[in-house]
């Protein structure tokens, strides 16, 4: 058996579709969505990804807002330039790009946002509202998992997920997803202090590898059949790397693979976020 591709940037570009027309409606009715973006320092990596995320904006009609900030920025400086952000009305949703310069703080920045123009849905109380099943905006990349895997017919409802990784962007809101009401899928959360991850992976109807750990997964590890999603996003010589060692396509049935997978799909729920906000001041 090879697995088929559950293909990232077929659903992205689907989602882009549909975005493009709601902000052509809402700009009859003058509104604009706009996005920012704060970027503290020079990380190549990083500065990859804010550009990707204007380049979305730019095709589907969302206005953006860009700052870039130095590296040795103070915690004051960008206290200021989130607080601006916090007041502009132009801005209706936008991220602090992560991680940080390591003398500033990723969840003190997290806190300083408005939680209702925090496009990333990481908010310590969106997370919080996750928890408690109220509406927020939801965290982008479990979004995006959910998302994929319902265009791609998998059921969640009953079905057992073994989530590898407890990251507080990924695996941790994402068994939180899962587990609503409206999903319905059981989830078993693994990570380093997990005793036997095979084990676990093994039973799992889906695994989602969001560990960061390149190749950690081998098709050993895995039920015949499963639906697999990868996460994991390592650069090395030979490239980009997920989670997943390649020899899980001849045991799985769909594979949504690094690249081509949820790093779009992250994307286009960014979009999704901002758009869905600009709605509700529109109402
Ligand atoms: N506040 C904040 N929000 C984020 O959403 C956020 C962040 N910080 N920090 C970094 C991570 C990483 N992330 C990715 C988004 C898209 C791709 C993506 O589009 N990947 C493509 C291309 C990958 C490539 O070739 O470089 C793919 O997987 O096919 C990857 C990674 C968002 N992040």
């Amino acid at each position: 058996m090879t697995a088929t591709k559950m293909d990232g940037k077929i659903a992205a570009a689907a989602i882009k579709e549909d975005l493009k027309a709601r902000v052509a409606a809402l700009a009859e009715k003058g509104v604009t969505p706009g996005l920012g973006t704060v970027l503290v320092g020079d990380d190549p990596g990083s500065h990859a990804y804010v550009r990707g995320k204007h380049r979305d904006c730019a095709e589907v009609g969302i206005a953006s807002l860009r700052v870039d900030l130095p590296e040795d920025t103070s915690q004051e400086r960008l206290a200021e330039e989130i607080a601006r952000l916090n007041e502009d009305p132009a801005c209706t949703g936008y991220i602090v790009q992560l991680p940080l310069p390591a003398h500033l703080h990723d969840n003190w920045a997290l806190e300083q946002i408005d939680p209702d123009k925090d496009a990333d849905g990481l908010h310590p109380t969106n997370l919080g509202r996750l928890v408690l099943g109220v509406e927020a905006p939801l965290p982008c990349t479990p979004r995006g998992i959910v998302d994929l895997l319902r265009r791609n017919d998998v059921p969640l409802k009953g079905a057992e997920v073994c989530i590898v990784g407890r990251g507080t962007t990924v695996g941790r809101p994402l068994g939180l997803l899962l587990t609503r009401r409206t999903e319905n899928a059981t989830v078993t959360l693994c990570h380093t202090g997990t005793r036997d991850l095979a084990e676990h992976t093994r039973r799992a109807d889906i695994v989602v590898g969001a560990a960061g750990s390149p190749g950690l997964i081998t098709g050993d590890m895995i039920r015949p059949g499963a639906v697999l999603v990868d996460v994991g996003m390592t650069r090395t010589e030979a490239g980009l790397v997920g989670d997943f060692d390649p020899s899980v396509w001849e045991v799985a049935s769909k594979v949504a693979p690094t690249p081509g997978g949820i790093g779009l799909m992250t994307r286009a729920m960014l979009l999704a976020n901002v758009v869905e906000r600009a709605e509700k001041l529109a109402r």
